[in-house]
């Protein structure tokens, strides 16, 4: 008996999904017990990649969540609403649930689990970070007997790519945010991805899976990729370090103060020592990086965007709901593939967050800066690990600096008493380091 699929959306990662089940030759035999029943979308008439029997496609969705004979819904439309809405709908009608629908989950995740859990189903997720890279599989099985320390990662694939042109043929940033949008890496609305919005949707998820409790998306701190400039892609290239947008969730040591570890969940411009493996993560690649005891370091690298690997978790989260449909009898979430956390993490504040930090500044090209700029960062504890005048720039020094490592807020402090220093002119870019 086949399991009847229902697909909501067939564009990039929709059309790659129904390429894979409408060509099952080779590949797991349950692929074959796998039928697209129904697949909606928003305009039945366009031209499409692949062909279904008259009646397959329709625009109404919502009769694809109620139809009795779908066992499956498969959300491919992307963001909040109307997914969100579908996605419960076909919860309340009983329906398992695959998503790569990372917006959504991270957003309204504890509504949706909670739902999917009183109604006895699964909501699947693994294409919605890292693409076609296992990693919530892992996280929820593989990696279940440690503790993890931190999630690194290299999540967003359109910003890899922009920032990994950028640095090889010193492209401009807008012409290479086109070609991946033609490319189907980008969301719709790129903003999403180049303001490091995606990528706080993803850290999200992943620490919610890591550290098993919910996570509350809006305090994530999420800066993207704008105002990286060739300069600077340049300065880091020199100094070693590489320009990558990360996503980091870190468990913070245990304040004696505090009853339960805290969280720092962010996502910034961040230079990477290039003998660090996210270095090497290139184009629209993405990794993810995690520290857990006891294994120590493990690293997830694939492809983390574009219709095939996408489609490719897409299909492995099918197969493990057809897998469970075929042996279980009860509707008991199953403890390694459901989600059940209900409390939520407690998460630390960026002022608390420790990391070195990248300067860049012009100042007036006169005796003392150098000094003046140590003695002020000196009075606010932060130590400095390199400074170099490199050059002048619009007939001003420009001069780049490393710290140590910081209290976020006490470098805030010092870089205030920076800005009021009078030969200051400007401070152009802030960057941190891993
Ligand atoms: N593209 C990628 O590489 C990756 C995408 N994702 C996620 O996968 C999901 C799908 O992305 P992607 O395939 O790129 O998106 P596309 O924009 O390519 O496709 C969206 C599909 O959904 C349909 N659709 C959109 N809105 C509606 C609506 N209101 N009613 C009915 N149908 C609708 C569209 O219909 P029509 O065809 O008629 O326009 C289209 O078929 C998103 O959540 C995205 O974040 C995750 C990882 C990678
Ligand atoms: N727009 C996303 C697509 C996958 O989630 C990206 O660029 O990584
Ligand atoms: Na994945």
């Amino acid at each position: 008996m086949a399991f009847k699929v229902g697909l909501l959306g067939l564009g990039t990662v929709g059309t790659g999904t129904a390429q894979i089940l409408l060509d099952p030759a080779g590949r797991h035999p349950l692929l074959k017990e796998l039928e697209i029943h129904r697949v909606g979308v928003r305009s039945p008439d366009k031209p499409r990649a692949v062909q279904f029997p008259e009646g397959v496609l329709t625009a109404d969705l919502e009769a694809i969540v109620s139809d009795r004979e779908i066992e499956i819904v498969v959300e491919l439309i992307g963001g909040l609403e109307p997914a969100r809405s579908l996605i419960l709908q076909a919860i309340a009608h009983g329906k398992h649930v695959v998503t790569a629908n990372k917006a959504v989950i991270a957003r309204h995740g504890a509504e949706i689990f909670t739902a999917a859990n009183e109604k006895g189903v699964y909501v699947m997720l693994e294409a919605s970070v890292g693409g076609g890279i296992p990693v919530i599989q892992p996280l929820k099985q593989s990696l279940g007997a440690n503790r993890i320390q931190s999630v690194t990662g290299i999540v967003n694939g359109t910003t890899n790519y922009i920032l990994t042109r950028m640095q090889r043929e010193g492209a401009d940033f807008g012409e290479v945010l086109a070609d991946a949008q033609q490319l189907g890496y980008a969301e719709a609305d790129p903003t999403a991805d180049v303001d490091g919005l995606d990528a706080a949707d993803k850290i999200a998820i992943l620490a919610s899976l890591a550290f098993g409790g919910r996570i509350d998306r809006d305090r994530v701190y999420a800066e993207g990729i704008r105002k990286v400039s060739a300069a600077d892609i340049s300065y880091a290239e020199k100094l070693g370090f590489t320009i990558k947008l990360l996503a980091i969730a870190k468990r913070e040591r245990q304040n004696p103060e505090h009853s339960e570890d805290r969280l720092q969940l962010r996502v910034h411009p961040t230079l990477v020592p290039k003998t660090h493996p996210l270095a090497s993560i290139d184009g629209v690649y993405n990794a993810i990086f995690i520290e857990g005891d006891p294994i120590g370091q493990v690293m997830f690298y694939g492809p983390g965007a574009g219709a095939g690997p996408t489609a490719s978790a897409v299909v492995a989260d099918l197969l493990n709901v057809a897998a469970v449909l075929k042996t279980e009898t009860e509707p008991i979430p199953h403890p390694l593939i459901g989600c059940s956390h209900q409390h939520y993490c407690s998460i630390a504040s960026m002022e608390e967050v420790v990391t070195r930090f990248y300067v860049r500044l012009l100042t007036e090209d006169q005796p003392g800066v150098i000094g003046q700029l140590g003695t002020c960062f000196g009075n606010h504890g932060v130590s400095l690990e390199s400074v170099v005048q490199t050059g002048m720039r619009d007939r001003l020094a420009e001069i780049v600096l490393v710290t140590h490592d910081v209290r976020e807020g006490n470098f805030n402090s010092a870089l205030a008493d920076i800005q009021t220093m009078s030969a200051i002119s400007t401070i152009p870019s802030l960057l941190r380091v891993l």
